[in-house]
């Protein structure tokens, strides 16, 4: 016989001891963050307590320490939520983002700020624009591009005629599942709901797999599970968020085309957010319509060797320039070499708008 359950005992022990003693620390820098509140009313009265560049550096810094065996991004996902737990104590943080409930905009609000903020679902994404516009909440999620389909257009449009600035950025592996209620016929599946994107990212497996069902486009994915519950015949493409909202079973998981399918969504706010020590930039940029202009924008981004992670065209709305670029860089608006760059896109461009400098995404 083995000595297996002196051990176990043992261990057991020592994990109650443990317990204790997180249980013990968690608490004193609850009491930290609490006091930190408390300075920062002191200070402003009217003080937002979140900053997104100091939990950015939180984030990084328990990655770097990390000793194992738990995986990095694992390890900052528990502080991700011990800090949204430590600021909703004072103030929680409210939420905008695209609904309904059960999206992966709503998976990825809760990914950046933590299961403790409360997070409110928008019909569309004007209006989590004008929600935070209004300040009826403290920031918004919108998705803005997705790796295999492109950049959303309606998101870019909407910086166009909105005053609010980019405080952040985070990035959602997406996986889709084919999902089914108790009720459905499995075996007579004819008809399979989801956001058009959703269908455009699982393509080829419906083309392999339901060639015949009719492929019904519906707002958002969560409402394709909705309909599901309805309907014997019927399944729906939708995120683990949806399945466990209206309480689907996974028939075939993970039917994306691409096995690195992911989407980027920003946070949009008010604040101006300062250096976390890996930012990145946001400008949208009028040219006049003459030849060489692109190549006029990004000569001098060249030259200051800043990194661009992005550039989008598109269509200007006001009819006096032909069009308008998107770019991100990496690099913050309070840097030198930034600033720099930026007063010469200035001398060169017609128009010049800085959407924002956040924090790379961590998570
Ligand atoms: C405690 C602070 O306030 C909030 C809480 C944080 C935390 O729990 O670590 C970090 C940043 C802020 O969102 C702070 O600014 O340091």
């Amino acid at each position: 016989m083995s000595d297996a359950p002196i051990n176990l005992e043992t261990l057991r022990q020592r994990i109650d001891e443990l317990d204790s003693d997180i249980l013990r620390l968690i608490s004193e820098r609850a009491e930290c963050a609490r006091r930190v509140a408390e300075i920062k009313t002191q200070e402003d009265p009217q003080a937002v307590f979140y900053r997104p560049e100091r939990e950015a550096q939180v984030l990084r810094r328990i990655m770097e320490l990390n000793p194992g065996p738990l995986d990095g991004e694992e390890m900052a996902r528990l502080f991700r939520e011990i800090m949204s737990a430590c600021l909703a104590l004072e103030q929680p943080v409210k939420v905008a983002y695209l609904g309904p409930e059960g999206t992966f905009t709503q998976q990825a609000a809760l990914k950046h700020f933590g299961e403790s903020a409360v997070s409110l679902p928008m019909a569309a994404i004007d209006e989590v624009f004008r929600e935070v516009e209004a300040g009826a909440v403290n920031y918004g999620v919108v998705p803005v591009e997705n790796s295999t389909e492109g950049v959303i257009n309606h998101t870019l449009d909407s910086f166009m005629d909105s005053g609010l600035s980019i405080c952040g950025e985070v990035v959602l592996r997406i996986h889709h599942h084919l999902l089914v209620a108790d009720t459905t016929r499995r075996d007579k599946v004819s008809r399979i709901y989801s956001h058009p994107q959703s269908f455009a990212q699982c393509r080829k497996w419906l083309d392999a797999h339901y060639p015949h069902a009719e492929r019904v486009p519906v707002s958002s994915n969560a409402e394709a599970a909705r309909l599901v519950k309805t309907e014997w015949h019927s399944a729906a493409i939708a995120g683990d968020m949806a399945a466990k909202l209206y309480d689907l079973t996974r028939i075939a998981e993970k039917i994306e085309d691409r096995p690195d399918n992911s989407t980027r969504f920003l946070i949009i706010g008010n604040q101006d957010v300062p250096m976390s020590g890996e930012d990145k930039t946001s400008i949208v940029v009028a040219m006049r319509n003459q030849p060489g202009a692109l190549h006029d924008l990004l000569e001098p981004f060249h030259r200051h060797q800043i990194d661009l992670t992005r550039l989008e065209t598109r269509p200007s709305r006001s009819g006096v320039w032909n069009y308008v670029f998107f770019i991100d860089f990496k690099g913050h608006h309070d840097e030198p070499r930034v600033s720099a760059v930026l007063e010469e896109v200035r001398l060169r461009a017609a128009e010049v708008k800085v959407l924002g400098s956040f924090p790379q995404g961590v998570l």
